[in-house]
């Protein structure tokens, strides 16, 4: 029976072994971590991450051919095919520090894999890291003195599920791309992947190209798509100036097939553990080539972000007659996007510190995510939000205007204004004739998701702004000032 064992219990490593676990019963998984935490979540009844579909998988192959294990060293050594799915987060100290890629919970695993392993094993790229990885973590593996007689393989398989739709995107992905060396072993290695995958994958949208295409795709995909959602974004700031309307722009766009439908939605910003860093990394990489115009032009995908946040955040404080101190201020959501509750690099985090910057009292509302986990992403400083909850410091300090509550009623009572910064479905149903009555007026929403029917609230009474839509009088005439 084959072994596998995925070494990062994560939003990566657990769903995707999972499907594994799911779709090949004769293969034998082992998802191991460092974090106990973590795995004794995935042995019980409370999975540590949210994600609709997860929990069915995990019943049906836990205690069959799925388990999970802080015995990283057991699974490692008697498994065949190796995972790699550890979190690669920027670089938070050091040589490129603020961009490059922090592969030390990577190098870990290597040393760990060189030190314990008696066999040939094929070790594969699941997390995102930079182009020409695989050089290095070759070196690793073959200079220990451990493993002279051992034969290894290395294949990048970048993972390209999104958060909260994992399930469906490894049951039914567009493509699987299978990265390797182009000698007669690593062909061999790529054949015994692509056998994994073909229990469900049909074998024209599994891919296979050398290790440095496939690790460099990677990064390029995730470009791609951020620098969508930051030209999308620019042009809802243009459509504000304008009187044009971001989601006619968008299904004009959308029709055209030469571009396509999907990533068009003007959002308050985008936010998620990867688009950030990838691109972050990219720029470090092409900086390090001496392309300093290829790191230019991605890093403004970024910049348009991030002036994608700022401007929101002028927008609520210019409409309340230039100063929130002192006014309660409703969050209604906080994860990166719906159905999920990671908050890793979520735009909400920078919203709401610019709004607490102005001294604004915020109450917040998001239906997945607890209120430990708010208070640590507000009272953190910038790039310690990219690690996971449990490899983050234990203290942190409270922050006192930020009041976590059990719903959106509660959030926006006596609130002068309210902001939607996830598109969690369960904001449409709210009942927003009584949230307008016991709300101070005038009562304002800012819709950082375009989600709500704008004309139904104006109709209700609020002055409401909506991204990239036409405005108010109201906040026409309060013009922003940057
Ligand atoms: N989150 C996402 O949607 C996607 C993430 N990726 C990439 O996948 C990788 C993992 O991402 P996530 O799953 O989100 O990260 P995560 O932080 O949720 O999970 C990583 C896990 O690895 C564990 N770990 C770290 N070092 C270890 C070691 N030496 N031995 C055993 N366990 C160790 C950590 O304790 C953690 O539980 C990253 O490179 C990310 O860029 C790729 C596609 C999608
Ligand atoms: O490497 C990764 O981690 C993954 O990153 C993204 O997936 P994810 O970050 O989970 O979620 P997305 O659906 O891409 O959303 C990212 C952010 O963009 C925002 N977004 C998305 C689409 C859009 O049209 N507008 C928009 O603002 C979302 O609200 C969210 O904040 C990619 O979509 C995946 O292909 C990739 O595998």
């Amino acid at each position: 029976m084959v072994k596998i064992c995925g070494i990062g219990a994560g939003y990566v490593g657990g769903p995707t072994m999972a499907v594994i676990a799911l779709k090949c019963p004769s293969i034998e998984v082992a998802v191991v971590d460092i974090s106990h935490s973590r795995i004794s979540a995935w042995n019980s009844n409370k999975l540590p991450i949210y994600e609709p579909g997860l929990e069915e998988v995990v019943n049906q192959c836990r205690g069959k051919n799925l388990l999970f294990s802080t015995d990283v060293e057991k699974h490692v050594y008697e498994a065949d095919i190796i995972f790699v799915s550890v979190n690669t987060p920027t670089k938070v100290r050091g040589l490129g520090a603020g961009k490059a890629a922090d592969l030390t919970y990577w190098e870990s695993a290597a040393r760990m894999i060189a030190d314990v392993s008696k066999s040939n094993k094929i070790v594969i790229e699941k997390s995102t890291v930079p182009v020409r990885t695989a050089e290095a973590i070759e070196k690793i593996l073959t200079h220990n003195t451990n493993s002279k007689d051992i034969k290894y393989q290395i294949l990048s398989n970048p993972e390209f599920l999104s958060e909260g739709t994992a399930i469906q995107d490894l049951l039914n992905p567009d493509r699987v791309l299978i990265g390797g060396n182009q000698d007669p072993e690593g062909i061999e290695a790529i054949r015994k992947l692509k056998a994994i995958y073909a229990h469900w994958v049909p074998e024209d949208r599994i891919i296979a190209t050398n290790l440095w295409s496939a690790e460099l795709s990677k990064l390029a995909d995730n470009a791609f798509l951020a620098q969508r959602i930051s030209s999308i974004n620019a042009m809802s700031a243009l459509c504000e100036a304008t009187g044009a309307e971001v989601s006619q722009v968008s299904l004009a766009l959308g029709k055209n097939t030469k571009i396509g439908p999907k990533f068009l939605n003007a959002s308050v910003g985008f936010g998620g553990s990867c688009f950030q860093k990838d691109i972050l990394n990219l720029v470090y990489i092409c900086e390090s080539n001496g392309l300093t115009e290829v790191a230019n032009y991605w890093k403004e995908v970024i910049k348009v972000n991030d002036y994608q946040k700022s401007r929101f955040v002028h927008r609520v404080v210019t409409s309340m007659f230039n100063t929130v101190s002192g006014k309660k201020i409703a969050i209604l959501g906080f994860a990166f996007k719906k159905d999920t509750s990671d908050t890793r690099k979520t735009p909400a985090i920078d919203v709401c510190k610019g709004l607490l910057g102005d001294n604004a009292f915020l109450s917040i509302y998001d239906p997945r995510v607890t209120e430990t986990q708010i208070q640590k992403d507000l009272s953190m400083d910038g790039v310690e939000w990219d690690h996971p909850i449990h490899l983050q410091p234990k203290s942190s300090s409270v922050v006192k205007q930020v009041n976590v509550v059990g719903d959106a009623y509660e959030a926006t009572r006596d609130a002068h204004g309210l902001c939607i910064l996830t598109e969690w479905d369960e904001f449409k149903t709210v009942d927003y004739e009584r949230v307008y009555d016991n709300m101070e007026k005038p009562a304002f929403v800012f819709d950082g998701r375009n989600m709500l029917n704008v004309d139904k609230l104006r109709e209700i009474g609020f002055i409401v702004y909506s991204i990239g839509r036409p405005l108010d009088q109201w906040l026409k005439n309060m013009k922003i000032v940057n």
